[in-house]
């Protein structure tokens, strides 16, 4: 007798017309609401089509604002047109030594990544500088998470490497992408790298409720069978989305409540579904996003808790000094000696995650006091601080 787990993996019936709509590296047909982003991009681009450098940029914005994919369509839309530039794309989460990278760049130009033994790094920058001089071609590399190159003390030296390249050979035309999702990097490439990386940035908002909408109504109707999820619903998605600031959360919504309801042998996505799919996914995301989090923001966002009500930055950051300790806890000396440029931005990147809101007050010296609104339940985010 056919069980309900036999059902589940055999049942023909299915609410998917294209499943892979749903997946992390489906690249949409339709990219939309980021079109100054784009020119802003083609700009960078544009000199070097013409016979110049390609401007150096960093491209920023939190996660899912659609960065990499900016980058893959124009990137697609250069290279379809023009011979006069390369356009390497590399992923420094997974590439994060120069030999690593500059095997990327040599796979791009040349159809075949190096040998992984014995050929020297200087062999392999060697051949890719000298065909680019030869063929008088520009070479633009987006390095995508460069906040990796950090940890692997590499930054400095590669992007050298990449922009100084005209010095040992002579008319090759070079620039650099740097793409960040975490505010953070933004001081620590402007501290670490100088004078030969100034670059335009590029930034990446957040997606407004509308905007959200629309991106999601478009994979919903390349990914479902017609009908299948009503506009209550997708409001709902929605709303949910923009409240974690994360579209990749909006593409699982659709996805996992669109798996609970064909194991329900539903035609359509009903509400229980998507608070199946909404459970299944509370409980992972607070507890990842504060995970990622430093000892110094973990220690700021305990004491915001701590306090329980709204309060200045400014009030918080004198808390947090020890100056006005907060009830029942003792200062540390660690905490004592937190300078406000290490607060401020640990308070920022807490803002960036989307934990906590500010909001200038109009108050205090020239107007600039903000007021800090915790975004989640206290007692929630106690729970998951360890
Ligand atoms: N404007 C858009 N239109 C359609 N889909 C989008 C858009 N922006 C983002 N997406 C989708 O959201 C997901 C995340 O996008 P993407 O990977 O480009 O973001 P990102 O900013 O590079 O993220 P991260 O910083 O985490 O690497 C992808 O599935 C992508 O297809």
């Amino acid at each position: 007798m056919p069980s309900r787990v036999e059902d589940i993996l055999m049942g023909e019936e299915t609410l998917f017309k294209n499943i892979t709509a749903f997946n992390p590296d489906y690249i949409p047909e339709n990219y939309l609401h980021r079109e100054s982003q784009m020119e802003a991009l083609a700009l960078c681009l544009r000199p070097a089509l013409k016979g110049g450098k390609p401007v150096n940029s960093v491209v920023l914005g939190s996660p899912a604002t659609g960065k990499t994919t900016a980058i893959h369509k124009i990137f697609e839309m250069v290279e379809g047109r023009s011979e006069k530039l390369v356009c390497a794309y590399v992923n420094c989460q997974l590439y994060n030594t120069r030999f690593n990278i500059f095997s990327q760049i040599y796979q791009h130009i040349f159809g075949h990544i190096p040998p992984e033994t014995g050929v020297p790094f200087s062999r392999i920058y060697g051949e890719i500088m000298k065909k680019l001089a030869n063929e008088g071609k520009s070479l633009v590399v987006a390095l995508d998470d460069i906040n990796h190159l950090f940890y692997s003390k590499n930054a400095n030296q590669i992007l050298y490497d990449i922009l100084r390249a005209h010095e040992v050979f002579p008319g090759v035309r070079t620039g650099v992408f740097a793409i960040i999702s975490d505010i953070e990097f933004r001081y620590m490439l402007d501290k670490n790298v100088g004078s030969v990386f100034i670059p335009q940035e590029i930034v990446f908002d957040p997606y407004t409720f509308q905007e959200i909408k629309d991106i999601l109504n478009d994979r919903v109707k390349v990914g479902f069978y017609p009908s299948v999820l009503s506009d209550d619903l997708l409001d709902e998605i929605t709303e949910a989305t923009l409240s974690t600031g994360d579209l990749r959360v909006g593409i699982d919504l659709l996805r996992t409540s669109g798996n609970f309801a064909e194991a329900d042998a539903s035609r359509t996505i009903q509400k229980q579904h998507l608070e199946q799919a909404m459970q299944d996914f509370d409980s992972h995301h607070l507890q990842d996003t504060i995970n990622k989090l430093s000892g110094d923001e973990k220690n700021l966002l305990r004491l915001i808790i701590k306090v329980d009500d709204d309060m200045t930055a400014g009030g918080l950051f004198n808390l947090l000094k020890g100056e006005v300790p907060p009830e029942g806890k003792e200062s540390d000396s660690k905490r004592n000696s937190i300078s406000y440029a290490s607060f401020d931005r640990a308070l920022k990147k807490l803002e960036f995650v989307r934990l906590i809101d500010t909001r200038f007050t109009g108050k205090g010296v020239r107007g600039n006091s903000r007021l800090v609104i915790l975004r989640f339940d206290s007692e929630e985010i106690e729970k998951v601080l360890d």
